[in-house]
């Protein structure tokens, strides 16, 4: 059993005080299905629960309305709660941070490098966990565009069995302004610091905020809040980015995520299963040496398309030199 968010803990104390909640109520259970969940929301999830329990034993007698409904037998049980996850959600799901990839168990194995990543990535995950001296742990995945990074980075944050996950991610900030940007950070950060073990996501650091505005601050929120609480944060990003705007000593350990090299293309081809054995060198040979993940993704889906069960090498090349004219 994991260790329940501190959050989930006080939310099930507060209502054990209050003497509502059944006796069959699973309180670990509770806390580990609440992890992501902030205070406010915890508050509109026990208010939710609590209406299914007074309407299943509110029960009015349409013909007899004198009868009087005795509030004292209200019994907010595990069923009512579970209904209740149903309608409220968390602002930041755990489920967001599988973006990209939509299922942690669809993530291929794509090469040496990327399983080295995840290796480094297990052992900082422990060393958070484990070692007394390290509080704060950060670390860049950086890299060309679509080369698996952020992916990469979900991955490591979903097994590493850390109830508190936060994702920040210009894909969640479409359309904010800058001041809203940097108050939704603050609040990642500040909600992270309840927790006694977290692990931020930055995206795409140079698309979520102007460095410069988020700069000053940036540091403060990391170096100043921990008070004893212990935090990993991963960050993706280009590395050219990473020196322009003076990131490069923010974390602690980089990592760079290359793109796919001949190798580990084909042992993506053979895992996705789209060729012929004999197709998969000439399949190869056209994709040159190296390609990003999502580019590679991509072309198979794209060569896929409206056709049989196995993708014919000579219609993969035609797609693949369509992709090739439209990035030029
Ligand atoms: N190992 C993998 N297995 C399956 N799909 C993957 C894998 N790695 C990446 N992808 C897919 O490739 C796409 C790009 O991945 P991701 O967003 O992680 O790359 P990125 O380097 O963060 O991209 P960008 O630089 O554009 O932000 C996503 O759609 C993701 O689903």
């Amino acid at each position: 059993m994991e260790v329940p968010s501190e959050i989930g803990l006080r939310m099930a104390h507060d209502m054990k005080e209050n003497g509502y909640l059944g006796a069959e109520v699973d309180l670990h259970e509770l806390a580990h299905l609440t992890e992501n969940f902030n205070g406010e929301e915890l508050k509109i999830l026990t208010m939710s629960a609590t209406s299914f329990a007074l309407n299943r034993e509110w029960k009015v007698d349409l013909f007899d309305l004198s009868k009087s409904v005795d509030g004292g037998n209200i019994e907010v049980t595990m069923h009512d709660f579970l209904m209740a996850l149903d309608e409220v959600k968390p602002a930041f799901d755990k489920d967001i941070i599988t973006m990209g990839i939509s299922r942690p168990d669809a993530m291929l194995q794509c090469g040496e490098a990327h399983k080295c990543i995840l290796r480094t990535g297990r052992a900082l995950v422990e060393q958070v966990k484990q070692s007394d001296g390290t509080s704060l742990m950060t670390c860049i995945l950086e890299g060309p565009p679509g080369t698996g990074k952020t992916s990469l980075a979900a991955t490591i944050a979903n097994e590493s069995g850390i109830p508190f996950v936060k994702i920040v991610s210009p894909k969640n900030m479409i359309g904010l302004q800058e001041p809203k940007k940097v108050a939704m950070i603050e609040k990642v950060f500040k909600d992270a610091y309840k927790s006694p073990l977290s692990i931020i996501i930055l995206g795409d650091i140079e698309r979520l905020i102007e460095y410069s505005r988020l700069g000053p601050r940036f540091s403060n929120l990391i170096l100043n809040t921990l008070h004893g609480k212990k935090l990993l944060m991963i960050g993706t990003l280009e590395r050219h980015i990473l020196e322009s705007v003076g990131l490069l000593e923010s974390f602690y350990v980089h990592l760079e995520v290359p793109m796919l090299r001949s190798g580990d293309m084909k042992e993506v081809l053979e895992a996705q299963n789209v060729f012929e054995p004999e197709d998969i060198d000439n399949a190869l040979q056209a994709l040159g040496p190296e390609m990003p993940i999502k580019k590679l993704l991509m072309l198979i889906e794209l060569a896929s398309q409206g056709g049989g069960e196995k993708i014919d090498v000579d219609h993969f090349c035609i797609c693949l030199a369509d992709i090739k004219l439209s990035a030029n």
